[in-house]
């Protein structure tokens, strides 16, 4: 990183830090240059051990960084002056959420409310948009895992917040409750009109609840952008890659329950009961579902051919597969076929094909 001060954006998150390894002949534990969206949620995506927690450490100001921080104009960190953590408006959701074990979810809520600044929301309004009624008088040890995460984002919320960074919030609870927990997340981030950093290592988060996308590998900034530009990069352990299309349902099909969502690169056709005419719908289209033909004509049981451009074909690996990188439209797409169906087909980048599409996962 140089030592230049950024340039300053009058809206949006503007982070320049670095952080020196604890050994001095080692690399930086973190050095990253970000200029981040004012409102949505940007994911921090990464391996264990990339750096994620460290980040929002150094933007919370829970750790010696050196560099700048800049959110909406206002510098809370620069080389001359530091503000301190908690004059930072942060509310931050841990992986571990540290309720108080002495007091009541109340009593919990009551103790941020007690800190809140201006514009921030009322205790009832986020008492409900949280629905966190029934659990009022009971104690942290008392609450399921989500219950608890629940309590400690309200508890963030109320804090009034400029910023809110979210570390790994799911990442405590098993699948079925994560699932739970998943659209109040979704619901929450796109209601506050403020900058959410999300911590994950899982890809579905990323292409449920992001709008941008930061990948950290080593404490630097391997990849960044939208998330639909950055999702069919990601790979996350044990599942598969993927790509996002955002559309809209343009045509509803009563007779098999179908709608038809249509985007830049063409239309789907998906589960009826997922939407409504009009709607707007985040589609999740996984590399093991698309099949590729240069036949036009081809006939199958699948009702989703769309027409692509082939951009890349990552390199072999061990295994007999490979991903090939498509576009539709303006939209990427991924596909996983065998390396012989590569030979086969012939496939170089530039190719017109027909991708069809097995599966489609309505995320939201
Ligand atoms: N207090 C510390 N002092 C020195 N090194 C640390 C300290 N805390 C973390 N590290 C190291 O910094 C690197 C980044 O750690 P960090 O916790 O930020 O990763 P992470 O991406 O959040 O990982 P995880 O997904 O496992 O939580 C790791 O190599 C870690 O061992």
């Amino acid at each position: 990183m140089t030592g230049c001060p950024p340039t300053t954006s009058p809206c949006g998150l503007r982070v320049q830090l670095r952080l020196a390894a604890a050994v001095p002949s080692c690399a930086d534990r973190l050095a990253v240059d970000l200029q981040l969206p004012g409102r949505g949620v940007t994911a921090i995506f990464g391996p264990s051990g990339a750096g994620k927690t460290t980040l929002l450490r150094a933007i919370a100001g829970l750790s010696a960084a050196q560099g700048w921080v800049t959110l909406g104009g206002q510098s809370w960190q620069s080389p001359q002056h530091q503000l301190p953590a908690h004059r930072r408006r942060i509310g931050y959701v841990f992986q571990d959420c540290a309720l108080f074990p002495h007091l009541t979810v109340r009593g919990n809520l009551r103790y941020a409310a007690r800190r809140a600044g201006d514009g921030a929301p009322g205790f009832d309004a986020v008492v409900e948009s949280l629905e966190l009624g029934q659990l009022l008088d009971r104690r942290p040890q008392t609450l399921s895992g989500g219950e608890r995460q629940r309590v400690a984002i309200a508890r963030a919320l109320l804090v009034g917040p400029a910023l809110l960074l979210l570390d790994e919030p799911l990442s405590a609870l098993d699948p079925e409750r994560r699932h739970q927990l998943l659209p109040y997340l979704d619901r929450l981030c796109r209601d506050q009109a403020l900058p959410v950093l999300y911590v994950t290592h899982r890809v579905y988060e990323v292409a449920r609840l992001a709008d941008y996308v930061v990948e950290l590998r080593q404490g630097r900034v391997a990849r960044q952008g939208t998330v639909r530009d950055v999702l069919p990069h990601l790979r996350g352990a044990h599942e598969e890659p993927g790509a996002l299309i955002e559309a809209q349902v343009v045509e509803q099909d009563a007779r098999w329950g179908l709608l038809r969502a249509a985007f830049a690169g063409g239309a789907l056709w998906v589960d009826g009961r997922l939407g409504q005419p009009g709607a707007y719908l985040r589609l999740q289209v996984q590399a093991r579902d698309v099949s590729l033909s240069r036949d036009p004509e081809a006939r199958s049981s699948l009702l989703n051919r769309l027409p692509v451009t082939v951009e890349a074909l990552d390199g072999p690996g061990d295994g007999p597969d490979q991903l090939v990188r498509l576009r539709a439209g303006s939209t990427p797409l991924l596909a996983r076929v065998t390396r012989r169906s590569v030979a086969e087909l012939g496939l170089c980048s530039g190719d017109q094909l027909w991708a069809q599409i097995k599966a489609v996962a309505v995320l939201r």
